[in-house]
């Protein structure tokens, strides 16, 4: 958190600072500079790329504008689940609308949603390929979708464009908090909020329980998974009633191999 942005309170600003930036397989590098520089105006500095076509690049640095201390801290992994391992929640955003309905937000709605979550809560915004964006399994590991309601005949933003329209609403969201009553929801939580990891590990053995009991025919998934993903990440689960949930499909094992 940059020490001379001192227009926040400290619990305001702590929203800026534990809400990564995601970026999905980029292959301009320009767009990786431009992104950071984005989100250096607003008072964002965690940028993880995944897959990045090229990086660190000196066209990166150049259009980063001098938010290098971004790109240095900028952190590379080989998946998107590995950049949202330690995260509680997670947005995606996309340009277009997909086959399967999502909770759907409007980045104002997205900031909203995002300054009612427990204050200590991880965040990430992921945006996708320049050519393709994020693909519908990337999605589906999202508890929402961010959509910037743009010109429907040409709705497309440049990807750091994207980010830049993203990381303003967060702000804007940040500074009306200090003015506001914070929401209730979420704000007394009891349990930390379940993690991406926790929750990748719970939907895999799900997943094969399910296959055991013969619920779901791996050559025939009907986008089972999928619709389990979208039920239990709407309901934002913490970390007890994810592992309510892990416990019971241990039992469920168990019996099975009784059996
Ligand atoms: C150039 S866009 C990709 C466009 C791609 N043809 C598609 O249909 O998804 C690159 C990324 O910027 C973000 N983006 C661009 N326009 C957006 C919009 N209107 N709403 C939300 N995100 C947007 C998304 O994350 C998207 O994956």
């Amino acid at each position: 958190m940059s020490e001379q942005d001192n227009s926040m309170t400290n619990s305001a600003l702590n929203v800026l600072n534990r809400t990564r930036i995601v970026m999905v397989h980029t292959s301009h590098s320009g767009n990786i500079g431009s992104a950071a520089r984005a989100m250096k105006t607003m008072g964002l500095h965690h940028l993880v790329l995944v897959e990045p076509k090229q990086f660190p690049s000196e066209e990166a640095t150049a259009l980063s504008s001098g938010a290098t201390d971004i790109l240095e801290r900028a952190v590379v992994t080989d998946t998107l689940e590995e950049a949202v391992a330690d995260c509680d929640f997670v947005i995606g955003a996309s340009a277009r609308s997909r086959n399967l309905p999502w909770p759907l937000v409007n980045p104002r709605e997205m900031a909203t949603k995002v300054l009612a979550l427990p204050e200590d809560a991880k965040v990430a915004l992921v945006v996708g390929r320049e050519r393709s964006g994020l693909t519908n399994e990337e999605l589906a590991r999202c508890h929402v979708h961010v959509n910037i309601p743009a010109n429907p005949d040409y709705s497309s933003l440049n990807v750091a464009s994207a980010v830049q329209v993203l990381c303003y609403e967060l702000r804007m969201s940040a500074i009306a908090s200090q003015e506001q009553e914070k929401p209730e929801w979420g704000v007394e939580w009891d349990q930390p909020l379940a993690k991406g990891k926790q929750l990748e590990g719970l939907f895999d053995h799900w997943e094969k329980v399910l296959v055991d009991i013969e619920f779901l025919d791996p050559n025939n998934p009907r986008h089972l998974m999928t619709k389990l993903r979208r039920f239990v990440l709407r309901a934002l689960p913490d970390e007890v009633e994810a592992n309510i949930l892990r416990g019971m499909l241990s039992h469920i094992d168990k019996k099975l191999r009784r059996n």
